[in-house]
């Protein structure tokens, strides 16, 4: 940046220097394209005008927190705030939303105590001191619908097209990986009030390189699926994707897993929403299962799998009524029974239809030397059913991942 229109006799500016990079003085002769400097060291340099930067002399002495706010943002501006803050071992500066983070050489455990971590919780970036936990704040809060999900697939992406065509049969480990995104996404992501495509448990992603900086693997690792959602839906957001587009499947896989319109099962028709814009579930569906077959999922396993997403639905179908003279419960009438038979069915050697009606009316307890079965009642039976749904629908993700 040159700024030599701006320099006059009286100017303070910084002249490059040999030993200390850059020394400030002020000008006391201009001499056509030649400038005199007296350095604050004592020191007299002439120079090319072209070489010196002006210094904003009103600066503060102890810089600022955030290098957007200095008058001039040129190399020796930039290095005299970080020295400033140095000598104060200030050690962290914003430059806008980025950390710059000077070695202190020296231990400074004050600076990451769990006082601090508290502190940073939840802290918009910049109302306090720079800092590398308000920068993992920032990351870690991102709302829902900033573009999170979409930015890390950008990421695998690219990383995977620098790393890719690692030689192994079949597909490619790097379209392995990127086609574990849909997969996930059709499982785990529901839309929301704020996100029609938001992912509703944590995650981390290790992408891993052989020696020849090629894609060898990933590893994923899921946090916390949100498991309410499986049951319970408020309007107008949705269950997981993929129970629309099992609804939505062709004409034989709804005869197999006995489903029909997504209206008809009580854990999708809580809200009045099933379609999503610009998404055609029937198209979803058979993408999820090309993205399968790419993963590696064996046709064997991917029925298995939607089998369990139609017993699910089964299940939430399946209401239930007192037995006269008793405070036990049963299925309410033969379309209920109807649904525990056919999710029963679904689930094949796990259970049949009478240790599921059981186990969904009864609870079992057992005391030091006995079994104690109690009967539920219609209400305690519903919230039974519900924590079984929702229990195999997290065991069937987390064997996914
Ligand atoms: N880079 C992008 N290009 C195009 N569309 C994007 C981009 N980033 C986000 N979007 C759009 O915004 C939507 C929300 O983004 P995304 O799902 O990445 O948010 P998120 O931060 O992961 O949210 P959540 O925490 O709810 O999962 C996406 O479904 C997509 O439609």
């Amino acid at each position: 940046m040159t700024v030599s229109a701006s320099i006059a006799v009286g100017s303070h500016v910084w002249v490059e220097d040999p030993e200390v990079a850059w020394i400030d003085g002020e000008v006391v002769e201009l001499n056509g394209k030649e400038i005199e400097v007296v350095c604050t060291s004592g020191k007299r340099v002439v120079t090319s005008a072209a070489n010196v930067y002006p210094k904003d002399p009103e600066a503060p002495p102890c810089g600022v927190d955030d290098m957007t706010k200095l008058a001039y943002l040129h190399e020796p501006g930039v290095l005299q705030n970080l020295r400033c803050r140095y000598d104060m071992n200030e050690i962290y500066t914003y430059t806008g939303n980025i950390l710059i983070a000077v070695n202190p050489f020296q231990r400074l455990p004050h600076l990451y105590s769990n006082h601090m971590m508290e502190q940073y919780k939840g802290m918009a970036l910049g109302e306090l001191s720079p800092h590398p936990f308000a920068i993992a704040d920032a990351a870690y809060s991102g709302e829902s619908g900033a573009g999170k999900t979409e930015s890390t697939k950008m990421l695998m992406h690219y990383l995977a097209y620098m790393g890719g065509r690692a030689a192994v049969e079949g597909r490619s480990v790097e379209q392995k990986v990127l086609e574990s995104n849909p997969v996930l996404e059709a499982f785990g992501n529901a839309k929301t009030l704020r996100n029609n495509n938001s992912s509703r448990f944590g995650k981390f992603v290790e992408l891993q390189f052989n020696d020849k900086g090629k894609i060898s693997g990933a590893a994923i690792r899921t946090y916390l699926l949100e498991r309410s959602r499986v049951c319970q839906v408020s309007d107008p957001e949705r269950n997981y994707h993929c129970f629309y587009m099992l609804c939505a499947a062709p004409a034989e896989d709804i005869e197999k897993y006995k489903l029909g319109n997504a209206r008809l099962f009580h854990y999708l028709n809580q809200s009045n929403c099933y379609e999503l814009d610009g998404v055609d579930d029937s198209k979803e569906y058979l993408s999820t299962r090309r993205a399968m077959d790419v993963v590696g999922i064996s046709s064997d396993e991917q029925d298995a799998i939607f089998r369990v997403v139609a017993a699910i639905l089964h299940l939430g179908n399946i209401e239930f009524a007192k037995v006269s003279d008793s405070d036990a419960s049963q299925p309410k009438d033969d379309q209920s029974r109807s649904h525990l038979k056919t999710a029963a069915e679904l689930l094949m050697q796990v259970c049949n239809e009478q240790s599921l009606e059981d186990s969904l009316c009864k609870r079992v307890m057992f005391t030091r030397d006995e079994k104690i079965t109690k009967s539920l009642d219609p209400v305690a039976a519903a919230i039974s059913r519900d924590a079984f749904a929702k229990i195999i629908y997290s065991r069937l993700f987390d064997w996914l991942v």
